[in-house]
């Protein structure tokens, strides 16, 4: 499913405005849908609306009047002069039709508000910035403490739609109705925390103008089945790639062993490791079906370089990083062999990372690589987690990254994103992180397409977690990579229901 940026909704807009519709019928057709939600709560009589001076107000006043049509019995409460012209226009006209307002300072808000059934933020949306103050901060933090419905009109008032961030206090929505396609924000913490329930109602967009001018998407099954390697009938281990693992070391013997295991799960013809001794006997002994070579030493260094090198000549894609720890030798090992693969398909995780730190020049010569970090890695690659550093970042190094988290993000040179939902707290854990990126060397030998294995990576492990038997608490990264076969049953299952019209 494709997502927005609010510059790019705003483009948006304006491209259909250019070809003849009319903003307030842009306006009439947003507020309609908001209605449409609004009325699938048979019980909310009374409904009270919060109305900024910009046009998530003016939907906000065109509501009102749509409410106030259907029955409803509504107020207004103005948090700031409408100032737009469709606002102005909407605010006159919902006082035309007999719609009362009060201004937000007036001491019998808190008093109407607490009779309402239901709480609309209609503050503000796309043109939001900084953070919410005064008596508006104030109202919003008393509504957050109601028991009414809670609906935000677009995005939820303090919420970044660019990015999801919140400054200070926000609306606590039970639902979010947004226009044309969701926000960037509201699928990344703490903003996806405050949506609620999103729903994106397009009537009125045009389909061409939204394919044409969106490129980033929140991962779903549609995208998945699309990037998904087939597998052929006739076909043998050579059709589905080799990924090369390299790491472990004397304290990490098990996440070599967990990368193997992704990749082994997902599909991948041949899994081959280079770890150290202890490493190697982990996997020998819980995957036979692995090519196990062990390493020189304790930890991975510079004499292990060579054997590293020609194995890669068999490797589709290259793991780099799972237990590979910190040894100085280790990391000066590492920044060899991304010298010497600079032009193979490389994933960089964990102490890769590290190494990585140590000389960031290493990332403007590699010309096919995806980095893995979690907000800690990042920071000590950029100095930043926010996501317009790592958009800078990506650009800056020709390179990409998936900033992991609750929704992981992978980001492209080009500022693509691929925003990852499925998961559960079953990932916060020691070990995911190395599932992960065994998952994605894997798809990258399948399908020569480290984007595409990305995607497919942070999807397979977050769905197999959703299906997992285990509870969250509990459950493990090895438990979590045996599920991959229900990701792939359930995608199959899911595919041949679209094609015999199940479901739709
Ligand atoms: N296709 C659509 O998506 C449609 C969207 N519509 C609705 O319009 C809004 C976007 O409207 P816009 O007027 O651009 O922006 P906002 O209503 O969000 O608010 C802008 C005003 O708010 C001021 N502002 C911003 N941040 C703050 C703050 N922290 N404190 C105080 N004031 C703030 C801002 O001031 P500036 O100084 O930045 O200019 C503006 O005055 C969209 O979300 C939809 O709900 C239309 O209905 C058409 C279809
Ligand atoms: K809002």
């Amino acid at each position: 499913m494709k997502v927005a940026f609010p510059v790019q909704m705003r483009r948006i807009d304006e491209l259909i405005i250019e070809r003849g519709i009319p903003s307030v019928l842009l306006m009439e057709n947003a507020s309609r849908s908001v209605l449409e939600e609004v009325l699938k709560y048979p019980t909310v009589k009374e409904i009270a609306i919060l109305c900024g001076g910009g046009n998530n107000g003016g939907d906000g006043y065109a509501i009102g009047r749509l409410l106030l049509n259907a029955g409803k019995t509504v107020s207004v409460i103005e948090c700031y002069h409408p100032s737009t012209p469709d606002a102005i226009f909407n605010a006159s006209l919902f006082v035309s039709f007999g719609g009362g307002i009060h201004a937000c300072e007036e001491s019998t808000v808190e008093s109407l508000l607490s009779r309402a059934d239901m709480v609309i933020d209609s503050i503000f949306g796309t043109g939001f910035h900084g953070e919410l103050q005064g008596r508006v901060a104030e109202l919003v933090e008393y509504i957050n403490g109601l028991k009414s419905v809670k609906l935000a009109v677009d995005i939820p008032s303090g919420v970044s739609g660019f990015d999801g961030s919140v400054r200070g206090i926000a609306f606590r929505a039970d639902k979010t109705v947004t226009f044309g396609a969701g926000k960037v924000g509201h699928y990344l913490y703490p903003g996806r925390d405050y949506c609620g329930e999103v729903v994106v109602r397009s009537e009125g967009f045009s389909r061409e103008i939204l394919d044409r001018q969106l490129d980033s998407s929140v991962i779903d099954e549609e995208l998945v089945l699309e990037l998904l390697p087939e597998r052929h009938a006739d076909s043998h281990k050579g059709t589905y790639g080799a990924v090369l693992i390299v790491g472990g070391s004397e304290i990490y013997t098990g996440a070599p062993f967990l990368s193997a295991l992704g990749a082994l799960r997902s599909g991948c013809g041949l899994t081959y490791t280079y770890t150290p001794p202890e490493a190697a006997a982990v996997i020998r002994s819980n995957l036979p079906e692995v090519i196990a070579i062990v390493g020189k030493g304790p930890h991975i260094f510079r004499d292990d370089l060579d054997t590293i090198v020609e194995i890669a000549k068999k490797a589709d894609s290259i793991v780099i990083g799972p237990g590979i720890g910190r040894n100085e030798e280790t990391a000066e090992t590492v920044l060899e062999l991304l010298k010497v693969f600079s032009k193979s398909s490389m994933v960089l995780d964990a102490d890769g990372l590290y190494a990585l730190s140590k000389d960031l020049t290493v990332l403007s010569r590699t010309e096919d690589i995806l980095l893995t970090p979690h907000p800690g890695e990042f920071r000590r690659l950029c100095g930043e987690t926010d996501l317009k550093s790592l958009m800078d970042f990506c650009e800056n190094f020709h390179c990409r990254v998936i900033l992991k988290g609750s929704s992981s993000v992978l980001c492209n040179p080009y500022g693509k994103l691929s925003i990852n939902i499925t998961g559960t707290t079953g990932l916060a854990k020691g070990g995911s992180g190395d599932l992960l990126s065994g998952t994605i060397g894997s798809f990258a030998a399948q399908t020569g397409d480290l984007e595409r294995a990305g995607i497919l990576g942070m999807y397979f492990m977050g769905k197999a977690a959703e299906l997992s038997d285990e509870s969250d608490a509990s459950n493990t990264a090895s438990s979590i990579g045996k599920e991959y076969s229900r990701v792939f049953s359930c995608l199959v299952e899911g595919a041949r229901g679209e094609k015999h019209g199940i479901g739709t």
